[in-house]
C-alpha cells in the first residue's frame, strides 16, 4: 500500500465551531486532532457516534471548512479556497442531499454531468439507482431514500476519483442499500478512493476496506476491520461459553478462574474462558461423561463489540 499515493491526506486537524450560546457564544472545538489517509481503489471507513465529529472531517476534506490546525492534502492539494479543476475531480453526497428541491431527478442530473468535461453514462446510473421509478417527482416530493439516491447518482456525475460519501445508506430500504453497497464496491474495484462516514457498524463491516474510528473529535483507533476485532480480542476479558445439553449434569469442578453453571433448565455456561486449555477442559469433560451438546456457542466479536470499548476507553482515558 505505501508505494500508492493516497488521495487523502489528513494530519491532525482542529476545528472549531459556533459560536454557541450555551458556551457563552464561545466556539466549541468539535476536531482536536483528526488523522487519516485514504487510497484510490479502497473504501475508507470513518465510524463515529453521533455528534463523533465525521461530517465535519468530510467538510474539512473537501475544502468546505478550513481547519485551525493541522493539515489537509486532496490530491496533493490544499482543498480550500476556489479550485474547480481539483472540485471536478471529487465527488460529493452530503447527509442532508442539497439539492435543489424544484428540480426533478433526472434533469437535474442531466444538468451536473453537462457540466463536466468527462461525464459518466447518465443513463446507466439513473437505471441502476432506478431513478426513473420516481423521475415525475420534485425532489422535494421525494422520499429520504429516493433523495440518498439522487445524491449519488449526482455525486457520481464527473466520474470523480475520489468520492465521499455522508452517511450514504441512511433512510434507504434494504433492497435500495444492497444495490447502493453492490455500486460502492464496483466504484472501489474501479479505482475510485472512496471515503465515508457511518455509525452503523454492520456498514462498516460491510464496505471497508479500511476503518478510522473517531471518537469526540479524535482518531481513538484505526485498521482493516479484522484487524480492529483481532485487536480487541487480544486484549479482551475472558468470554462466556454456552452451550445445551441434557438438564441436571453433575458439573465438576472448573480450573481457578472458570464458573460452570446451569443456567436454566439444559442451559449451561462456562465464564472465565480466555485461553485453548479451557475449551480443552470443558470437551474432556464431555468426552468423560459421554455429553453432547445440542448447542454451542462461543460468541464471535463485532465491529461494533470493538467500537464500543475504544469509546469507552477514550471515556475513561
Ligand atoms: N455549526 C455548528 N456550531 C456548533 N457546533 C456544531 C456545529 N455543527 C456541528 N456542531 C457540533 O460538532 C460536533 C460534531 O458534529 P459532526 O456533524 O461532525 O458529527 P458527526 O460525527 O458527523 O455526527 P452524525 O453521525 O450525527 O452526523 C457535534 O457535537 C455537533 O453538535
Amino acid at each position: 500500500m505505501s508505494s500508492v499515493t493516497p488521495s487523502l491526506v489528513i494530519n491532525e486537524l482542529a476545528k472549531d465551531l459556533g459560536p454557541v450560546p450555551a458556551l457563552d457564544n464561545r466556539m466549541l472545538r468539535v476536531l482536536e486532532s483528526v488523522s487519516l489517509k485514504a487510497y484510490p481503489g479502497q473504501v475508507t471507513t470513518l465510524l463515529g457516534s453521533n455528534g463523533a465529529g465525521k461530517s465535519t472531517t468530510l467538510a474539512c476534506a473537501q475544502g468546505l471548512l478550513r481547519p485551525e490546525g493541522g493539515t489537509v492534502e486532496l490530491l496533493g492539494q490544499d482543498p480550500y479556497g476556489d479550485k474547480p479543476e481539483l472540485r471536478a475531480r471529487v465527488g460529493v453526497m452530503l447527509q442532508d442531499g442539497g439539492l435543489p428541491p424544484s428540480m426533478r431527478p433526472i434533469p437535474l442530473l442531466r444538468h451536473v454531468a453537462s457540466l463536466y468535461r468527462n461525464p459518466i453514462d447518465i443513463d446507466v446510473i439513473i437505471k441502476r439507482l432506478d431513478l426513473e421509478s420516481f423521475g415525475s417527482r420534485t425532489i422535494r416530493r421525494l422520499s429520504g431514500g429516493q433523495k440518498q439516491r439522487v445524491a449519488l447518482a449526482v455525486a457520481l456525475a464527473g466520474d470523480p476519483e475520489v468520492l465521499f460519501l455522508d452517511e450514504p445508506s441512511a433512510g434507504l430500504d434494504p433492497q435500495s442499500r444492497q444495490v447502493v453497497f453492490d455500486l460502492i464496491a464496483e466504484l472501489r474495484d474501479a479505482g475510485k478512493a472512496i471515503i465515508l462516514t457511518t455509525h452503523l457498524m454492520d456498514d462498516a463491516q460491510k464496505l471497508s476496506d479500511y476503518v478510522y474510528i473517531i471518537d469526540k473529535g479524535c482518531t481513538v483507533a484505526q485498521g482493516t476491520v479484522s484487524e480492529l476485532i483481532a485487536r480487541a480480542q487480544e486484549e479482551q476479558d475472558a468470554r462466556p461459553v454456552s452451550f445445551s445439553a441434557r438438564t441436571g449434569l453433575a458439573l465438576p469442578q472448573p480450573p481457578e478462574g472458570l464458573h460452570l453453571t446451569e443456567t436454566s433448565a439444559g442451559q449451561y455456561r462456562l465464564d472465565g474462558v480466555s485461553s485453548p486449555d479451557h475449551l480443552q477442559w470443558l470437551t474432556s469433560w464431555w468426552v468423560r461423561e459421554q455429553i453432547l451438546p445440542t448447542q454451542l456457542n462461543l460468541q464471535a466479536r463485532s465491529l461494533e463489540d470493538v467500537f464500543l470499548e475504544f469509546a469507552q476507553k477514550e471515556e475513561q482515558a
